[in-house]
């Protein structure tokens, strides 16, 4: 395949982990209802399991609650589940939206007592409307800004006791005082096959689609770590298996239709093996500079570095090293070739570099 003819960009890729462009109503539909139907993430339920039924018992708000981690493992899940929970309703909102203090002003004087209040991206607020909740937080009033300069007045406003879930992907990015102010904060970290495996089970039984073990596992190894990649793999599977099938999801199944949008048996896809490819192929594995194999790729440097390498860093197939970067034995092998030293003299791959055994395959 020329890798140069066709560029993958992140907004199409079936593994991205953000839910661009996904059906969110389906989405919703796989969101668990409760702390026991959400798969995996043992600590973190327990604690928060803690959390919610001693503040229940006290018959009081919930701590304020941050939750850091990766796209797509169940941020927002968890908070709607909190708010099931504590049985209480569920305003939601991303720093983004709040741009200006009189945004979080308006949001927060209009909140009910007992009320969750989640705030997806919460790094991504604005400076004034930052430093508004952190008032908020620890003592339920804000000071609503009324009139400009030195005229200006500043009126107090007391609010209902609320719980505000905080989420981030970059928890380093908060400011300590922020941080400091969530009494429960629980890292969410990328789940087991065997994970992934319950959750693909799970979604099938409410899709109405019958999956084996071995199907749920095919799925569950190509899934990045993600339970939001997992439901859309299998949406895709679903539809392969309806059109090209019984209708049932089977190893074999699973593999040939994943094998159609090009998701390999790792998880990797066009992108992320055509930065491998090149890396190997062209480079003989490395050291390169970030934009010559950019270049190589036909893909933006940003493109490479954001979308691409993360995923092959965390998997072991890739390196960063201050001479560039590197691919590991691993790469080697997922591709099917052979390290030019292992190849001997003269030779770049063990098979040409035309071979990619097994890399779609059960
Ligand atoms: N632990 C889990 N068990 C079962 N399904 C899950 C779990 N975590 C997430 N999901 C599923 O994955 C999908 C994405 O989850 P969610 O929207 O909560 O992720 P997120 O971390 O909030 O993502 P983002 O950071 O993009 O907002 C949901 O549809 C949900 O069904």
């Amino acid at each position: 395949m020329n890798w140069d003819d066709e560029t993958a960009t992140a907004e199409e890729r079936i593994v991205d982990a953000s839910a661009e462009g996904d059906d969110q109503a389906v989405e919703a539909a796989l969101r668990p209802k409760d702390l026991a139907e959400f798969v995996g993430q043992e600590k973190v339920r327990q604690q928060l399991d803690l959390v919610l039924k001693a503040a229940r018992q006290r018959g009081a708000t919930a701590d304020h609650v941050l939750l850091s981690g990766a796209p797509g493992l169940g941020k927002t899940t968890l908070s709607m589940i909190i708010a099931a929970e504590m049985n209480a309703p569920i305003r939601i909102t991303s720093g983004p939206a709040i741009q200006h203090a009189g945004d979080l002003a308006a949001i927060l004087s209009s909140l009910q007592e007992g009320e969750i209040l989640f705030l997806d991206e919460i790094h991504r607020m604005s400076r004034p409307a930052e430093e508004m909740l952190y008032m908020a937080m620890e003592d339920f009033r804000v000071d609503v800004i009324v009139g400009k300069g030195p005229g200006a007045t500043a009126i107090p406003l007391d609010l209902p006791p609320f719980t505000l879930v905080g989420a981030t992907t970059r928890a380093g990015l908060l400011p300590p005082p922020l941080r400091d102010r969530f009494g429960f904060t629980a890292h969410m970290e990328f789940y087991e096959p065997h994970e992934l495996e319950r959750v693909v089970c799970r979604s099938a039984g409410l899709l109405d689609v019958a999956i084996d073990p071995a199907g749920a596992a095919e799925i569950a190894g190509r899934s990045r770590g993600t339970p939001r990649i997992s439901n859309r793999l299998l949406r895709r599977v679903r539809d392969y298996a309806q059109v090209r099938a019984d209708g049932a999801i089977t190893r074999e199944i699973a593999a040939a239709a994943l094998g159609v949008y090009e998701v390999d048996s790792r998880g990797l896809d066009r992108l992320d093996r055509a930065v491998l490819t090149s890396l190997l192929k062209l480079f003989g594995g490395g050291p390169v500079g970030l934009s010559t194999l950019a270049v190589a790729v036909g893909e933006e440097r940003e493109t490479v570095e954001e979308v691409a390498e993360p995923f092959l860093v965390r998997e072991g197939l890739l390196a960063r090293t201050p001479r560039g970067r590197v691919a590991t034995p691993a790469a080697w092998d997922h591709l099917g070739m052979v390290p030019p030293q292992a190849a001997g003299p003269g030779s770049t791959t063990g098979n040409g570099g035309t071979g990619q055994p097994g890399l779609f395959g059960a």
